[in-house]
């Protein structure tokens, strides 16, 4: 491989360092004749915990798309690790995708596989390690995101919904990524598992200096476990900073969003 992407740079557990992770600049993309991005512009920092959120059909999923390269865009530039993706040969690409970690909605397991074997395919995807190493090093993913040791030869169908999102969890950090894109991962929990499921991710991004892009719902993961908040509306981000700063916005979305009967509850 020509050029890596050094993580351990990436991996800084403090926000405050503000280093740019990942710049989307000036985004369009468009479906026929539906433009769904218009112009938009996100900077996440490294070491933060990014929720963004916004109306149902906004585009969250869009930008995460694409963002992953999975989505054409008309417009815009996407940087990761300070990186034109653009720009990139096959291998320097390789090198980001190594970095990043996806858990996409629904943990969408491979149902034929146990949860070791889950975890390990980034490592034979990009890998080429002895059996044993792979062994040891799921198995210590399996213990990062809090399952008991037996739950590595579970199938899929045999785990709880909660469990099914530490073991998807446990793949995307399958390769040390300095950045995951979590796809709202409490989606389908019961608030108890909801509220673990947050500490785990607050406790990794600041054990691990892991960087946390998270779309999400969920007001309660919001309150608990985000450096900061970026609202999609009208095809951009509308606002993005603290939840102290939504609290105070002016943006009739956000205020509502923030200052709903459920948002009062959750703040109290
Ligand atoms: N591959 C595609 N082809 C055509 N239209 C698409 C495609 N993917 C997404 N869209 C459209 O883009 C819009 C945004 O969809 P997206 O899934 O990003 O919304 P979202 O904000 O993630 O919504 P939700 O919160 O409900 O998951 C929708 O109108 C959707 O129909």
């Amino acid at each position: 491989m020509t050029e890596t992407v050094d993580k351990t740079e990436w991996q800084v557990g403090d926000a405050e360092e503000r280093r740019v992770i990942l710049s989307a600049e000036d985004i369009t993309v468009r479906f026929g004749t539906q433009t769904v991005l218009d112009g938009l512009d996100l900077d996440v920092y490294a070491g933060e915990v990014l929720g963004f959120i916004g109306p149902s059909g906004s585009g969250k999923s869009v930008l995460l798309r694409t963002v992953l390269g999975l989505n054409r865009k008309q417009g815009g530039t996407i940087s990761l690790f300070g990186q034109n993706i653009e720009e990139l040969d096959e291998d320097e690409r390789t090198a980001i995708d190594m970095a990043m970690g996806v858990l996409f909605q629904h943990g969408a397991l491979f149902s034929s596989l146990n949860v070791l074997e889950n975890i390990q395919v980034p490592m034979r995807e990009y890998l080429d390690l002895p059996k044993k190493l792979m062994n040891e090093l799921a198995m210590l993913k399996i213990e990062m995101v809090g399952l008991p040791p037996e739950a590595a030869w579970k199938f899929p169908d045999e785990l709880s919904g909660g469990m099914v999102k530490r073991a998807a969890l446990a793949r995307a950090l399958s390769l040390d990524p300095a950045i995951v894109f979590l796809d709202e991962p409490t989606s389908g929990l019961d608030p108890i598992g909801a509220a673990d499921f947050d500490e785990l991710v607050r406790q990794l991004s600041d054990t691990l200096g892991l960087t946390v892009y998270m779309v999400t719902h969920d007001l309660d993961s919001l309150f608990s476990v985000c450096d900061r908040i970026a609202v999609l509306g009208d095809k951009k981000v509308r606002v993005a900073g603290t939840i102290e700063d939504m609290l105070v916005c002016e943006d009739p979305w956000v205020q509502s969003y923030f200052n709903g009967k459920r948002a009062r509850q959750i703040k109290r």
